[in-house]
């Protein structure tokens, strides 16, 4: 059965701006939240200038094109609000993400299946090419497509006791190149290799030990702490230099998925409408 070998929104472009009233309370945190879809929320602390984005879909945070599209939308936020850094969490206790929704997958009608893809690529052109630094609290476990948009982060903080890794070669799924040069991009090409043709979900331990997480944390809030302790560092470092070089270390992973972005969707496709996956879909929901 799919996965579960791994242990056991509406098109609202309408922002709700919120300020906080009670902002006056001496060392209480100023935010603004923008509340886009409720998919994803979008907090900018006003002290720091940090962005929150908070998946937000119960009950386990699964990536269909509504959450993905909010996720996009999210990011283009982050971007306008020139804010300092972001970083990216869930709201759901112990589960940042169990990656790509099954249900969007599973009989999938092709035409959606290429928009939930494309849209996939553009929040990692954002994600993975943003200039302002990014982080990500990983509150829990995160197999496949939520590993993936962490990874796509400077740094990393998870808790113990969860899971992250790519799991996609037990399935018999070959891993798309955005994944392969996100995750080359944090960890070495033969650590890259044997993770994602072994199809390895890591412990804490192990995910530190490799490099593919930078912190282990108590819990979410000293995964968050750990985060902003992360986005700190820049503080005094100019913002446009600073993505400048970061565009530039990362330019060349880009140009090649620009270049490939139909082929990329096309390889997506097939492999999704595939019998053999489709079978292990209808068994993941009991069809
Ligand atoms: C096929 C072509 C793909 C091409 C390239 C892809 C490359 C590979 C990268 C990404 C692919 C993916 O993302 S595929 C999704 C992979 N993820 C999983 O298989 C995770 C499965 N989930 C779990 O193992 C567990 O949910 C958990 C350990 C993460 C949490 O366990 P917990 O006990 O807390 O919760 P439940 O298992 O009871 O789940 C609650 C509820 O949610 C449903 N659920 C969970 N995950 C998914 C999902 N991914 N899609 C849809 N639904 C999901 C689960 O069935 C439960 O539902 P019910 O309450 O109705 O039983």
């Amino acid at each position: 059965m799919l996965l579960r070998q791994f242990t056991r929104a509406p098109n609202n472009m309408n922002l709700i701006r919120r300020i906080a009233t009670n902002a006056i309370l001496k060392n209480q945190t100023v935010t603004t939240n923008i509340d886009y879809n409720q998919l994803v929320l979008v907090d900018v602390n006003d002290k720091n200038g940090y962005a929150t984005v908070t998946l937000n879909r119960p009950p386990v945070n699964s990536f269909n094109l509504e959450l993905m599209m909010a996720l996009s939308r999210a990011l283009d936020q982050v971007e306008r609000n020139n804010s300092r850094g972001m970083i990216l969490t869930s709201i759901i206790p112990n589960i940042f993400s169990t990656g790509f929704d099954i249900r969007e997958l599973y009989q999938a009608d092709e035409r959606r299946l290429r928009e939930f893809w494309s849209v996939l690529q553009d929040c990692w052109f954002k994600l993975y090419g943003s200039t302002y630094p990014t982080a990500a609290s990983i509150n829990g476990h995160n197999p496949a497509a939520g590993c993936f948009f962490a990874l796509c982060c400077e740094y990393r903080a998870m808790v113990r006791n969860s899971k992250l890794g790519i799991s996609g070669a037990r399935l018999g799924i070959s891993i798309p190149l955005p994944m392969i040069y996100t995750m080359r991009s944090v960890i070495s090409t033969r650590q890259t290799e044997l993770a994602l043709t072994t199809g390895t979900l890591f412990t804490s331990d192990d995910a530190l030990k490799v490099g593919l997480i930078d912190d282990i944390a108590t819990d979410r809030s000293d995964a968050f702490a750990k985060c902003e302790a992360f986005l700190d560092r820049f503080k005094d470092i100019p913002p446009v230099s600073r993505g400048y070089t970061k565009r530039s270390v990362r330019q060349k992973d880009m140009e090649e998925i620009a270049a490939n972005r139909q082929r990329d969707t096309d390889e997506f496709v097939r492999a999704v409408l595939n019998p053999e996956a489709q079978s292990s879909f209808a068994a993941f929901l009991g069809k």
